[in-house]
């Protein structure tokens, strides 16, 4: 701990297990198979993976509404078994699907939450929620009168009135159009600005390279990386050069031979590790090959890439689907 009564985890979990039973028609199905796993406090935590991964599983269990079968997890410090009521209370999940009871307004549908967490009277923040969440002006609308986005913000609000530490948001962008994602996603920023350990799992990747910190890549119940976003990228140690020459190019020029290059409408665009090869070496080479450079720019691996080479399994498409979710 580097503060008094903070932990430096918001999360962690140390071989973490779930086997759902088996029944007479279906086998037993492990889910989750040794997870480790620690959310740096204050973080914009990723969690991604493709579909079946185990990451609904894995946040199911946090909000104790499934229960581990092996391993063990803690929220905040408190252990989800033997500090259930404590570890519970650390943590509001905002679940993929919209879940609210139309006929209540934004505010009613805040304070019975809170009725529900055991929220006293006093101690409640519906009004500083929907004024944080820019509901403010719908506070006695009812909730069937709300668009879709701002009832993606009342359902975070909702996870909020407990004022838990730890918000976890399983794909609350899900079929959101662009402009409202983005919407969302300021928001999320704000939270976290304010304070809030932030959780999330989404399928759109580009929005992960961008808002995340840090991020943990599941597949098939495993951890496959969990790593600051930095660290992460630049494990493919690949960058593409693209040099388009005064004049258009046919074919690959002398002194490439043994490289991983290619002539892509009329310009060279060479694959090379960061680790192993320069780009001046290349510059050189293609100097050398009588060519002239009219212009260049490098490419570097996103998240994506880096996603699809981890999650690179025999039958999986699910890194395919994040591929065209976008
Ligand atoms: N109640 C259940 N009973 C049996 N198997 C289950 C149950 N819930 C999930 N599973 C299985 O456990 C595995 C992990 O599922 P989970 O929903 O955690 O994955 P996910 O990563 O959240 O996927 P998605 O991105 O599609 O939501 C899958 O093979 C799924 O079929």
């Amino acid at each position: 701990m580097t503060q008094p009564d903070l932990p430096d985890y918001a999360i962690i979990a140390e071989g973490l297990e779930k086997t759902y039973a088996g029944s007479k028609k279906r086998e037993p199905k492990q889910a989750l198979k040794g997870i480790d796993l620690k959310v740096r406090r204050g973080s914009i935590f990723g969690l991604l993976g493709p579909n079946g991964a185990g990451k609904s599983t894995f946040i199911n269990i946090l909000a104790g509404l499934t229960n581990k079968t092996g391993g063990t997890a803690s929220i905040w410090g408190h252990d989800i078994t033997a500090a259930a009521r404590q570890a519970r209370a650390s943590i509001g999940v905002v679940p993929q699907e919209i879940n609210m009871d139309v006929f209540f307004t934004p505010f009613e549908t805040l304070e019975l939450m809170a009725g529900f967490y055991g929220v006293p009277k006093g101690e409640r923040r519906s009004d500083e929620l929907l004024e944080v969440m820019g509901l403010a002006d719908k506070r006695n609308a009812y909730v069937r009168q709300l668009s879709g986005g701002m009832k993606r913000r009342l359902l975070i609000a909702k996870a909020l009135v407990h004022n838990p530490p730890v918000l976890v948001l399983d794909e609350p962008t899900a079929g959101v159009d662009i402009e409202l994602r983005r919407q969302l996603w300021e928001y999320v920023v704000k939270l976290n600005g304010l304070g809030v350990t932030i959780v999330l799992t989404t399928h759109y990747l580009e929005e992960a390279q961008e808002l995340c910190d840090e991020i943990a890549i599941i597949d098939q119940g495993r951890v496959v990386a969990c790593e600051p976003k930095h660290s992460l990228l630049r494990r493919l140690d690949r960058k593409t050069l693209i040099i388009e020459a005064e004049d258009t190019l046919s074919a690959i020029p002398a002194g490439f031979e043994g490289l991983d290059a290619d002539v892509r409408e009329g310009a060279l665009t060479i694959t090379y590790r960061a680790g192993q090869t320069s780009v001046g070496d290349l510059i050189a080479r293609f100097n050398e090959s009588g060519q002239r450079i009219r212009d260049l720019r490098t490419e570097e691996p996103d998240l994506e890439d880096v996603f699809l080479a981890l999650t690179y399994n025999a039958g999986h498409n699910g890194a395919q689907e994040a591929k065209t979710a976008r």
